[in-house]
């Protein structure tokens, strides 16, 4: 994982970004929900250990905090669909969460011994944030939020308490929890993108797998507006010819060399993927079928004027592909677009191999 990946969301793709604040929203619910529960249960423990002078004020306080978070329930299944969406309910549990802290805090400004739990909490919310995968940039917006707030808050109800010394101490504080929280995140981070990566990369070849490039598909397919598509869908010839004679160790070395030669004749437009054992496919947004049948040519002329060493120096082999290439737009049927995509690719291989077949 690369260090900007940690930074921004707007380094990784849209398909895991969507993955992403998927989880996001599953673990926001959660966290919505405990929050809930949390606050408006304390009310037993407010009855027990506070005056009723400020039990009077702060058992309401919790049940409307407790109104307040409660459409964030139902807002987070629409939050899964929008990053807007998800940031929005964010901030506004933090901006709720601290509202209550602060009515909290002032209600205690006659002199009244504050319990441990107004003044901590704040660093709780900051330790209960670092659940959610965020990049770091999100995080720090999130922890410099969270903490002028609280200085905010402390200033305002008495602005002798951040004279020299406490503001240290209290700020010292708040960025011990932040970066506690950034780095939990970032490590959520880092594991999500690391199993992400896995399954829907393929291991060999380090190209997505099929499952990825069916999303991706059809993601093409529905908003790729009214430009048409092309689809390329080739196979190595003799393949199997090539593991029982030269052994399966050069047959995963010409499946490494191909991909390399797909990275080199595509453009960073084109979505790459391994179909298949020695299958390949590859979309190319915005193309004309004769576009990409002369993309194909010269993917088939490349692949056939590399020959493959083998990796345990015997030799080398010529390698041929065989290609069907066909044209889809945001109204095709992705099913049938790839069986026409199929059946070209059988016709090029009846016509003795080595060749690009357009669908008919
Ligand atoms: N080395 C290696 N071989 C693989 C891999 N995946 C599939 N294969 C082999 O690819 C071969 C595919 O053979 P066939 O489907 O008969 O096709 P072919 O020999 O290429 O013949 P045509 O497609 O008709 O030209 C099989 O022998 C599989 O074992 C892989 O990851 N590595």
């Amino acid at each position: 994982m690369e260090l900007k990946e940690y930074w921004s969301d707007s380094y990784h793709s849209s398909d895991f970004k969507l993955t992403r604040i998927g989880l996001v929203a599953i673990r926001f619910r959660w966290l919505v929900a405990l929050l809930i529960i949390g606050i408006a249960g304390w009310i037993a423990v407010d009855w027990w250990v506070l005056d009723p002078a400020h039990f009077k004020l702060i058992w309401k306080m919790r049940l409307i905090t407790g109104a307040m978070l409660t459409p964030l329930l139902p807002l987070s299944y629409l939050c899964k669909l929008n990053r807007r969406w998800m940031i929005a309910s964010l901030y506004f549990l933090i901006g709720v969460l601290l509202t209550f802290n602060l009515v909290g805090l002032w209600s205690f400004r006659d002199g009244t011994p504050i319990p441990i739990g107004y003044i901590a909490f704040p660093y709780f919310l900051l330790a209960l944030l670092s659940v959610l995968p965020l990049p770091v940039k999100s995080g720090l917006r999130v922890a410099v939020v969270i903490t002028l707030c609280v200085l905010g808050t402390d200033y305002w109800l008495n602005p002798d308490s951040l004279h020299g010394g406490a503001l240290l101490d209290r700020l010292w504080l708040l960025i011990c929890f932040s970066l506690a929280m950034l780095w939990v995140q970032a490590g959520q981070l880092r594991m999500l993108l690391d199993l992400y990566r896995e399954s829907t990369r393929d291991p060999l070849t380090r190209l997505m797998n099929r499952r990825l490039f069916m999303r991706q598909l059809e993601l093409q397919r529905s908003e790729g507006g009214q430009r048409p598509f092309t689809l390329i869908l080739f196979d190595l010839d003799r393949f199997k010819r090539i593991n029982d004679e030269h052994g399966h160790l050069m047959g995963d070395e010409v499946l490494v060399r191909v991909a390399n030669t797909l990275g080199d004749i595509f453009g960073p437009d084109a979505i790459v993927a391994r179909y298949g054992g020695e299958e390949f496919i590859v979309l190319l947004p915005a193309t004309s079928l004769e576009q990409g049948l002369r993309q194909a040519e010269t993917l088939r002329l490349a692949v056939e004027s590399q020959p493959v060493e083998n990796p345990l120096g015997e030799g080398e082999i010529t390698v041929t592909l065989s290609a069907g290439v066909v044209e889809g737009s945001h109204d095709s049927d992705l099913h049938s677009l790839l069986n026409q995509a199929d059946e070209a690719l059988y016709d090029a291989k009846r016509n003795g191999r080595n060749c690009v077949q357009a669908a008919a």
